[in-house]
C-alpha cells in the first residue's frame, strides 16, 4: 500500500488521540468542529490536497461546506456541529445501510435534513458522491443519480465513529480518499454502478459498418483521383513545376474559419510563453522570413539546429522542398543537402544509424561521392595514414611490404567500420575540397512516437555541434514544447521557426488546376494503371467540376477548410475520397456537367462521402466527422453536452481576446452547474480532443501546469453548421443511443430516402423532448434553435423524397 495510505492511517490515529484528549463535551460549534476535526479528517487522513478544496460554496439558497476535487468537483461534504449526533439507529455499525432506515422519525431528522440539503446541491451541480459528517461520524452516499431513483431511496456507507474508521480504514480510504473517489469506488460499495446507455442501432446491425460497393466508373475515378492529386506530387520530373505552381504560402489566414481570426493567428501561441524559445513564423506577408536564410548560413557556425515547428499535415515537408528547389534554389545548388526522411522507413529501429546510412546512400547516389570507395577512404584519412607511416608499424614498409599493406588496410577498415566517425570525416573532407556548404534535413519524425521525436532532436543537436553542417529538424509543437520545458531538450537553445498552414482553398485550387494540366498534357504521367477502365474524359470532367467549385462554391470550401483544421493532407484526402465515392451519383454529375457546362456540388453530397467513407453506415472510428449526440450514460440531456461544451469554450475563448485557451476548471464548472456529472464531462472532453473538436494544452503561467482547451474550426463548424443538416443527423442516429424506448422503436434500419427522412424527423422530435430537461437560460447554445434549422432541412429533403407527405 502506498505511503500516503499509511500516513493517512497515522493521521487518523493522531486525530483519535487528539479528539479524546481535547474532548469538550458537545460544545464546539460548527466552525470549530470543522476546523479541528473535519479539516484534519479530509486533509490529513483522506489526503485531499488543500488546493483542491473549496469551502462554503453557494448551494442554491444555502451553502455547501466543502467542495472537493480539481478541476472538477468530485465529492461534496456537509459539515454538522459536533453535537449534532446523527442518532444512527441502535445496532448500526460500519457498513452499507439503506438510507431510509437511517433517517426514520424524529431521531433521523437531523441526518435526513443534512442528506436532503446535500442531494439538492448535488443535483444542481452534477456531483454524485457526497458525505455528511460531524467530525466523528461519517455517512457517504450517491447524492445525484442518473437512474431516476431519488438519492434518499438508495444506500449509504456509514462509519459510526472515528474508531470505526480506524478499524475499517481500508474501506474508508477506498471510498472517501482523493484517490478512492477518483476510482468511483463508492458507486460499487453502495452497489450503484451507473448503467450504460442503451445500445445504439448500429449494435443491432449484422452488416455494420458495411462496405459500400463502387461501380466501375467510381473505382476508376478513385484510382485516378489519387494518381493525379497525390502521386503526381512525388514524381521527380515534375517536382519543380509542382512546387512553383501548387505551393500556397504558409500562414495566410483562412477566409472560411468558424473561429475568430485571433484564434487562427495564435495557433502556436503556447510557444511564446515566458522564457520560451525564440520563435518566429517561417513566412510573412512579404514571403520567406529573411532570418531563415541568414540563419542557415550562420547556423553551422553557431552550432545549433534550426527547428521547423508545425502541426500534422500543415506542410512542413512541402516547405522544405519549396525552399530547396525554388525559394533558395541558388543557395542549395551550391550546397550538399541530405534529406533524411523518417516517415517512409516504417521498420526503423535505430534512429542514429538510419541518419548515418541514409546520408551515406544519398552522398553516393545524389553526389557521386562513394565514401566507401578505397581511394576516397584513403583521401579522407590521409592524416591518420601519415601518422601510421611515421609510427612504429610504419617501419614494416621497408622490411615486409605485404605486412605493411595489410596493417594499412586494417587501419582503414577500422576507420570505415566506425560508420558515424567515417561519415563525419568524409563530410569534412567534402566540404573543404568541394567548398560546398552542407545542409541536413531531418524530416517526418512527427509521424513517430514522442520518444523518437525527442531522440531525433538530440541527434540534431549533436550533429549541429559536431558536424560541419546546418541541421534542420521538423517537430510537432507539443513535443518541442513539452521536451524543452521538462525533459530531454531543455538546455538547448535552438532557433525556431513555425510553419502555419496555408489556405486550404488556395492549395486545392492550385492542385486541381495542376492535375488538369497534367492530364491534358497526356503522356507525362505515363500510361494509366492496367486495372483502370475509366476514360480520361470522365476524370477531366470531374476535375473541371472540382476546379469550378473550388473557385466559387463557398459552402463547400467552408466545409473542407473547417473540417481539415489546417491539416492539408486531410483536406486533400477529403477531395480524393469524394472523387470516386460510392455514395455519390458520379455518372449524373458528369452528365449534367457535359450538358450544361457546370455542376455545383451540393454540400450534403460532399458531406456524405466524408460521413460514410467506404462504409454503408456512419462509423465513428473511421469517419473524420464526430458524433456530437453520443452519450455515455442513460441521460438524454447528455446529447447536448458536447455542443454546449464546444460553444462555451468558443465564447469564453473568443471573449478573453488573447489566444482562445479556456481552463479545464471553467468548463467543468459550467457543465457541473448544468447538472452533468464529472464522468460525463470528462468523457466528452476526451472525445472532443480525440476528434479534434478541441485542442488541449498545458499552460505554465503559475506553478503547476494546468490543462487548457481551445476550440478548433472542426468543433465550431460541427456545432454551428453540421448539426442542422439532414445528412448529418441521418448518419449519426445509427450511432446514437436513444434513451426513450418509444422513440428507439421508431428509429430503424431504413434505407429508402422517404423512410430515412421520416426517421430523422422522429430523431429530431426525440431530441426536442430531451432538450426540455435542460435548464434553457443563459446558455451559449440552444438545441431549440438548431432544431428549427434542422426541421427546415428535413422538410427540404422530404419534399424531394416524398412530396405528398412533406408539402405543407
Ligand atoms: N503550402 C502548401 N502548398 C501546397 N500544398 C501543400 C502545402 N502544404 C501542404 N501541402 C500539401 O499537403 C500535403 C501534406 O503536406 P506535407 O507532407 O508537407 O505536410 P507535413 O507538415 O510535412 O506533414 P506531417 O506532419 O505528416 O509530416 C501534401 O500533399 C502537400 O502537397
Amino acid at each position: 500500500m502506498s505511503s500516503i495510505y499509511d500516513s493517512g492511517k497515522s493521521a487518523l490515529d493522531e486525530l483519535i488521540e487528539w479528539a479524546e484528549a481535547n474532548a469538550v463535551g458537545d460544545k464546539r460549534n460548527e466552525a470549530t468542529t470543522r476546523l479541528h476535526l473535519i479539516d484534519k479528517l479530509l486533509i490529513d487522513v483522506l489526503r485531499w490536497p488543500r488546493a483542491s478544496i473549496r469551502a462554503e460554496e453557494k448551494a442554491g439558497t444555502g451553502w455547501i461546506d466543502y467542495a472537493l476535487g480539481s478541476p472538477a468537483t468530485q465529492l461534496i461534504v456537509e459539515a454538522k456541529r459536533e453535537g449534532v449526533h446523527f442518532d444512527l439507529p441502535a445496532g448500526v455499525g460500519t457498513g452499507v445501510h439503506k438510507i431510509e432506515n437511517l433517517i426514520l422519525g424524529d431521531k433521523g431528522k437531523s441526518l435526513r435534513e443534512a442528506l436532503t440539503q446535500v442531494a439538492e446541491y448535488a443535483a444542481r451541480n452534477g456531483v454524485a458522491p457526497a458525505g455528511v459528517t460531524n467530525g466523528h461520524q461519517l455517512v457517504l452516499f450517491i447524492a445525484a443519480r442518473m437512474d431516476g431513483v431519488p438519492p434518499l431511496k438508495g444506500r449509504a456507507l456509514v462509519f459510526p465513529s472515528l474508531a470505526d474508521m480506524r478499524t475499517d480504514f481500508r474501506l474508508l480510504w477506498d471510498n472517501a480518499s482523493a484517490s478512492g473517489v477518483d476510482s468511483k469506488t463508492l458507486h460499487s460499495t453502495v452497489s450503484l454502478l451507473e448503467a450504460p446507455p442503451p445500445e445504439p442501432l448500429s449494435m443491432h446491425l449484422v452488416n455494420y459498418p458495411g462496405s459500400k460497393r463502387r461501380n466501375s466508373l467510381q473505382s476508376g475515378l478513385d484510382i485516378l483521383g489519387e494518381l493525379f492529386l497525390e502521386d503526381v506530387t512525388r514524381l521527380e520530373e515534375l517536382r519543380k513545376d509542382f512546387l512553383r505552381e501548387c505551393y500556397a504560402s504558409s500562414g495566410a489566414l483562412s477566409q472560411y474559419a468558424e473561429v475568430s481570426k485571433q484564434i487562427l493567428r495564435t495557433r502556436y501561441a503556447l510557444l511564446n510563453e515566458e522564457d520560451g524559445p525564440d520563435v518566429s513564423p517561417i513566412e510573412g506577408r512579404k514571403g520567406l522570413n529573411q532570418n531563415l536564410t541568414q540563419d542557415m548560413l550562420a547556423a553551422a557556425a553557431a552550432r545549433r539546429p534550426i527547428v521547423l515547428l508545425g502541426d500534422v499535415g500543415v506542410g512542413k515537408t512541402t516547405f522544405i522542398q519549396r525552399l530547396v528547389h525554388v525559394d533558395a534554389e541558388e543557395l542549395f545548388d551550391k550546397a550538399i543537402s541530405l534529406y533524411i526522411d523518417f516517415g517512409s522507413s516504417t521498420t526503423l529501429t535505430r534512429i542514429d544509424s538510419h541518419v548515418v546510412e541514409e546520408s551515406i546512400r544519398q552522398l553516393r547516389e545524389n553526389y557521386d561521392a562513394d565514401i566507401e570507395d578505397a581511394s576516397f577512404v584513403e583521401a579522407v584519412h590521409h592524416g591518420a595514414l601519415n601518422r601510421f607511416e611515421r609510427g612504429v608499424v610504419g617501419r614494416l614498409k621497408e622490411i615486409d611490404p605485404m605486412a605493411y599493406e595489410k596493417e594499412k588496410i586494417n587501419l582503414l577498415r577500422r576507420a570505415v567500420e566506425d560508420r558515424a566517425g567515417h561519415l563525419k570525416a568524409s563530410l569534412e573532407h567534402l566540404r573543404s575540397n568541394w567548398r560546398r556548404q552542407l545542409v541536413i534535413f531531418l524530416d517526418n519524425i512527427d509521424q513517430r512516437s514522442s520518444e523518437d521525436q525527442e531522440q531525433v532532436f538530440l541527434i540534431a543537436n549533436e550533429l549541429a555541434q559536431t558536424w560541419p553542417a546546418t541541421v534542420f529538424v521538423t517537430l510537432r509543437p507539443e513535443t518541442f514544447y513539452r521536451s524543452s520545458r521538462s525533459g530531454t531538450l531543455s538546455g538547448y537553445q535552438a532557433r525556431v521557426f513555425t510553419i502555419a498552414p496555408p489556405r486550404a482553398d488556395v492549395m486545392l485550387q492550385r492542385r486541381v488546376d495542376f492535375a488538369l494540366g497534367q492530364l491534358r498534357a497526356t503522356g507525362r504521367l505515363g500510361s494509366f494503371p492496367a486495372n483502370v477502365t475509366v476514360d480520361s474524359d470522365s476524370l477531366e470532367a470531374f476535375l473541371e467540376i472540382l476546379a469550378e467549385n473550388f473557385r466559387s462554391n463557398d459552402s463547400l470550401l467552408s466545409l473542407i477548410d473547417n473540417l481539415a483544421g489546417g491539416n492539408m493532407r486531410l483536406a486533400l484526402r477529403f477531395v480524393t475520397g469524394f472523387i470516386g465515392s460510392g455514395h455519390i451519383d458520379t455518372a449524373k454529375m458528369i452528365r449534367i456537367f457535359h450538358e450544361s457546362g457546370r455542376y455545383a456540388i451540393p454540400l450534403h453530397e460532399f458531406l456524405r462521402a466524408l460521413l460514410f467513407g467506404d462504409g454503408v453506415y456512419y462509423d465513428p472510428q473511421s469517419s473524420p466527422i464526430a458524433n456530437l449526440f453520443r452519450i455515455s450514460q442513460p441521460d438524454g440531456r447528455e446529447h447536448f453536452l458536447m455542443p454546449l461544451i464546444l460553444s462555451q469554450a468558443q465564447i469564453l475563448g473568443e471573449r478573453v481576446g488573447d489566444e482562445g485557451y479556456v481552463s479545464a476548471e471553467s468548463l467543468y464548472e459550467f457543465t457541473q452547474n448544468l447538472g452533468f456529472d464529472v464522468e460525463q464531462v470528462a468523457n466528452a472532453l476526451d472525445y472532443a480532443v480525440e476528434k479534434r473538436l478541441l485542442d488541449t494544452a498545458p499552460r505554465h503561467s503559475g506553478e503547476a501546469p494546468r490543462l487548457h482547451y481551445r476550440i478548433t474550426t472542426v468543433g465550431a463548424y460541427t456545432t454551428r453548421v453540421l448539426l442542422a443538416y439532414f445528412a448529418y443527423v441521418d448518419a449519426m442516429l445509427v450511432d446514437t443511443p436513444i434513451v426513450d424506448e418509444q422513440y428507439r422503436k421508431l428509429i430503424k434500419d431504413d434505407h429508402t430516402l422517404p423512410e430515412r427522412v421520416t426517421r430523422s424527423e422522429y430523431f429530431r422530435i426525440y431530441l426536442d423532448r430531451q432538450w426540455s430537461k435542460v435548464k434553457d437560460s443563459g446558455l451559449p447554445w440552444r438545441w431549440s434553435e438548431t432544431s428549427e434549422k434542422l426541421s427546415a432541412d428535413i422538410r427540404r429533403v422530404g419534399r424531394k423524397a416524398d412530396p405528398q407527405a412533406w408539402n405543407y
